[in-house]
């Protein structure tokens, strides 16, 4: 598998970390360090761990990029993906990249790939089963019997905002920031007609999915695909998520079922037969969750292996969320945010849609008096979580 080498990739610089005060630089020198303070309080880790949690800390403000150990099951692999980059500093090979094997190595030195008693343990799941269970989603299920006085086209739109700023609750993300209220404003490209619009043309086909976060984001993500199944705007759904815990809040098979069973169980009318339906959809084959290795590879969606490019390629419409997924699928490069959406996403197998919060610095398909008038207001508005954008390319 190649890195960034695709011929598909226009130039714009490759996003690094080694930028004092760039976004990038926080995650590592700022975020990161947070992080791992919450991960090590979040569980009883022993010694040993926590040794080789604060060693990875060091080694990826300070340090040289050092390969997984050589008997580690997927040390080829990571040996192939890092070719020409093991001994430089973390910060000067794509942040992309730098960002995944961060949590690659997290899992490692807790004991994730075992073997050992903390083998399969997913560190994140505390804050991850602490969100599904507060208050917090007891009243968005609550809220969704609000959806049953909605004329069709009233809930539609509903469920695709809901899917769409879902994604401001990540928990990584909440780390370091502080969020705030919507406004319509903070929608910089609104393809919303055309998202339906595709909808209606994959109608009947198959539909993919591509997760993002567990909990409040996968909450209103499932109930969107419910709307789908339910309604007959697809006799198919694939929800795609990560093989394993990765950037915290990413959503695994696991959190699929918890937030299935979290539904089923609500008090809530609506939130009960959504759950019961979304059951009996996988049961029926209906609604398959599927990964691939791939979802948790340092790589944009250019480099997708070849089983999963046609795995895409099958399907009628993909609905790509999160900030993470629309690095990969435009590649992390500082485009100018001008840059067309529909050119950069052009090499995904299938037309996509991105539902996608702001929370880094890669944003395209923004017109220039959009782009002068946020740049006037000194906000950090790239990465600040509050503006987002939905964004459709049909050709694929
Ligand atoms: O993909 P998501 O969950 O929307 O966001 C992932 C994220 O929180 O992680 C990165 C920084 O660590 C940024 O790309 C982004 O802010």
């Amino acid at each position: 598998m190649t890195r960034e080498t695709s011929p598909h990739v226009p130039t714009a610089p490759v996003i690094r970390s080694d930028v004092p005060g760039s976004f990038a630089w926080g995650v590592f020198h700022e975020r990161h360090p947070e992080l791992v303070r919450q991960v090590l309080d979040a569980l009883p880790y022993g010694p040993a761990q926590r040794a080789e949690v604060e060693r990875l800390l060091a080694e990826s403000i300070t340090g040289v990029l050092e390969p997984p150990a050589e008997s580690a099951h997927d040390h080829a692999q990571w040996l192939a993906w890092g070719e020409g980059l093991w001994g430089r500093t973390w910060g000067e090979v794509p942040f992309l990249w730098a960002e995944s094997y961060f949590y690659r190595r997290l899992l490692d030195a807790i004991g994730y790939f075992g073997p050992g008693a903390w083998q399969g343990v997913d560190p994140f799941a505390p804050f991850k089963n602490a969100e599904l269970a507060g208050a917090a989603v007891d009243d968005e299920l609550a809220a969704l019997n609000k959806l049953d006085g909605l004329r069709e086209d009233q809930r539609a739109e509903v469920l695709l905002s809901s899917a769409l700023w879902g994604n401001r609750a990540d928990l990584s993300f909440r780390i370091t920031s502080t969020g705030g209220d919507l406004a319509a404003s903070d929608l910089l490209a609104d393809d919303s007609a055309a998202f339906w619009a595709e909808v209606r043309r994959a109608s009947g086909g198959r539909i993919a999915l591509i997760a993002d976060n567990a909990g409040r984001e996968l909450l209103p993500d499932l109930v969107l695909i419910d709307h789908l199944l339910a309604g007959g705007l697809a006799t198919e759904v694939v929800l795609y998520v990560k093989p394993r815990p990765y950037y915290v809040s990413d959503a695994t098979t696991t959190d699929v079922l918890l937030t299935v069973e979290r539904l089923r169980a609500s008090s809530s009318g609506h939130a009960k037969a959504v759950g019961r339906r979304l059951w009996q959809a996988m049961n029926q084959g209906d609604l398959s969750v599927r990964t691939h290795e791939f979802f948790c590879a340092p790589l944009s969606f250019h480099d997708m292996p070849a089983d999963l490019r046609s795995e895409l390629a099958g399907v009628a419409m993909t609905i790509l969320k999160g900030d993470l997924n629309y690095r990969r699928l435009v590649g992390d490069r500082l485009w100018p945010p001008t840059t067309s959406f529909g050119e950069t996403a052009a090499h995904f197998p299938s037309p996509v849609a991105a539902l996608r919060t702001l929370k880094s610095d890669v944003i395209v398909g923004i017109d220039a008096a959009t782009v002068a008038a946020l740049d006037g207001t000194g906000e950090a508005w790239r990465t600040s979580g509050r503006h987002a954008v939905v964004q459709v390319n049909r050709a694929g």
